[in-house]
């Protein structure tokens, strides 16, 4: 196949453009955002709706793993009086989660259980993410806030949309928040599983997705930053939604990059070679697009593309396909040390696309060298890469909207320090959003929230919540995955000495920065864990891996068991960390 496809007959789009006169002079805590149905405003006072969208019919389904759940009529072992005030507490109480019918826990994340549910005003299933003891940390406080401001400000058919969150009890007291999303069914990590009959057409409109939605998010100065398999959703028709804004940022001018990357966590598989070790001092949307570009790689092959097991084997992993960078590129490098361990490797070739991926689209292979591209500013913008010729016939630039700049005013929290109570206010006028009359009361002073409890029915969802957890997975991993505190990097929560997946979580965390604390011999381990000896590599190499030894012999006895059982391996490394990696590598070379 060759760029458009024969589903693109298909292709049934309508945006709408709108305008508004919103005023957005006004704080954070001020803003009178309509609710996050109505069209709302930002800078430019102007917003695309996607009124319809693309009429998929024309693709073959995906198989969708089923995801392991614990459906709450599984219950027939249970006591019936039990079973019964069970169904009861479930199904029958006031305030508005009366409104859901939570079916089943679907997935786990750091951060929570998620359900599904129907939501019985319109017939629709949902999802229910319901994030507990959210202001044990700021940081991850400040994380969730994040999240929710960006999805309500990121209205596009390509991003996972939320519906509602429901309305805590108490203003000054709550602990937990539930937020509803629009149900999907698996993840593109889960499809890439369990699909091998995947045609040219598939990939097309899977990457055209990714790009379109990206346009959006790179046109509002959000970086992703975490991009990768499991946080795009997807559906057996063929549609798929990027999730987990939980890492993404703001890019405001003002904001020194040195703060903009401090939290800097996300997944390697997926990192682009400029922070493998903080080669340019000047990050750019570029990041997102190499992510793509493996995501997309992976989706041709089966497999992730770049699974390094450190950053320094990652570097080995993308050279090893690309070829080691020229020269020109390497001088562009800030960094000296790790210009000089770039400089210093052995030279490589690049090995032809054709060759690694022998079935694919040769219009796609041309892409995807742009998307991976070693150095940042030879990737195209998302914008330009939906123009590419692998596009022709399915992209239109009229049916591909941007998105005005965020409000600064939206982000002012992310330069002062906040306190728990702060991001608390925050978080809750972020739920007005969804409670149009509440948000009046609150902006017009009336606000009756703050001394006494409403009745949301938060405290139904809670328990009905903890029974499903109690059974989800029962017999497999069931506890969910220690959260990881993604904002403030050095902030360790003990794990519980029994939690294997919290100690998994725990150790990768400490991995790097206790590895580089003690002197490359201080750790014994196996040569297993010292990555890709490869012939003729030289002295400097192998000591650039003997130092590495210490960082993966930690690591890999964290995360054996999650290594076995997956194909990607999250791993946390501040970003000073990592530059100190860089710099020790380098400095072997010294
Ligand atoms: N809208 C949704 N529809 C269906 N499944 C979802 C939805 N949102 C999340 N999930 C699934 O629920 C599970 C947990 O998601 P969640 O985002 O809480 O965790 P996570 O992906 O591990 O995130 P984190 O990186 O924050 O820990 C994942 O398997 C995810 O695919």
């Amino acid at each position: 196949m060759g760029g458009g496809g024969t589903f693109v007959d298909g292709v049934l789009r309508w945006f709408q453009r709108r305008h508004s006169n919103e005023d957005a002079i006004l704080t954070d805590l001020q803003k009178p955002h309509n609710t996050h149905l109505q069209e709302r405003a930002e800078d430019n006072n102007q917003e695309f709706t996607i009124t319809e969208d693309f009429d998929i019919t024309g693709l073959k389904l995906i198989k969708v793993p089923k995801r392991l759940s614990f459906p709450i009529s599984a219950h027939s072992s249970m006591d019936p009086l039990k079973k019964n005030a069970l169904e009861t507490e479930f199904f029958t109480e006031y305030g508005e989660a009366s409104r859901y019918q939570v079916q089943e826990v679907i997935g786990k994340g750091s951060y929570g259980v998620v359900g599904s549910a129907v939501d019985t005003h319109t017939g629709e299933r949902v999802a229910i993410k319901k994030i507990n003891d959210v202001f044990d940390h700021v940081s991850d406080a400040t994380r969730i806030l994040r999240e929710i401001k960006l999805l309500r400000l990121l209205r596009h058919p390509d991003i996972v949309e939320i519906k509602h969150i429901m309305l805590p009890p108490s203003r000054r007291e709550f602990k937990d928040i539930y937020v509803v999303f629009e149900l999907m069914e698996s993840d593109l990590h889960q499809v890439i599983k369990a699909n091998n009959d995947l045609t040219a057409e598939h990939y097309q409109f899977f990457l055209y997705q990714l790009m379109r939605g990206l346009k959006y998010i790179h046109t509002a100065n959000i970086f992703h930053r975490d991009l990768k398999p499991k946080n795009i959703l997807a559906n057996a028709d063929c549609k798929l939604k990027i999730c987990d804004f939980g890492l993404a940022r703001v890019s405001f001018n003002d904001v020194p990059s040195a703060i903009f990357w401090t939290d800097y966590v996300a997944t390697r598989w997926y990192r682009a070679p400029e922070l493998c070790g903080s080669f340019f001092s000047k990050y750019t949307p570029a990041i997102d697009i190499w992510s793509i570009g493996c995501i997309f790689a992976e989706l041709l092959s089966g497999k992730p593309l770049f699974p390094g097991k450190n950053v320094v084997h990652q570097l080995d992993l993308i050279t090893d396909l690309l070829g080691t960078p020229p020269p020109e590129t390497v001088a562009k490098i800030r960094n000296e040390k790790a210009r000089r361990y770039l400089s210093s490797m052995r030279k490589k070739q690049p090995v032809p696309f054709e060759k690694k991926f022998p079935n694919a689209d040769p219009l796609a292979l041309r892409l995807l060298e742009r998307l991976i591209a070693f150095d940042p500013k030879d990737r195209p913008s998302a914008e330009e890469a939906l123009s590419d010729p692998y596009f022709r016939g399915l992209s239109n630039a009229d049916h591909e909207p941007s998105r005005p700049p965020i409000s600064k005013l939206e982000f002012e929290f992310e330069k002062r320090k906040l306190a728990k109570e702060d991001v608390r206010e925050l978080i809750y006028r972020e739920i007005l959003e969804y409670h149009p009359q509440m948000l009046q009361e609150y902006l017009s002073g009336g606000d009756q929230t703050s001394g006494f409890m409403y009745p949301s029915g938060v405290d139904r969802f809670k328990r009905q919540f903890a029974h499903l957890e109690e059974h989800y997975g029962k017999g497999e991993r069931s506890t969910p995955l220690q959260r990881q505190h993604a904002s403030l990097p050095r902030e360790r929560v003990p794990a519980p000495k029994n939690d294997t997946s919290s100690q998994n979580n725990d150790c990768e965390k400490r991995t790097v920065s206790t590895a580089l604390q003690s002197s490359p011999g201080q750790s014994e381990g196996s040569e297993n864990s010292i990555v890709g000896t490869q012939n003729g590599s030289n002295q400097a190499n192998n000591s650039a891996r003997s130092l590495l030894k210490s960082a993966s012999i930690s690591a890999s006895k964290c995360v054996e068991v999650k290594n076995r059982n997956t194909e990607e391996e999250p791993i946390e490394e501040a970003n000073e960390e990592v530059d100190d990696l860089s710099q020790k590598v380098a400095a072997l070379h010294t």
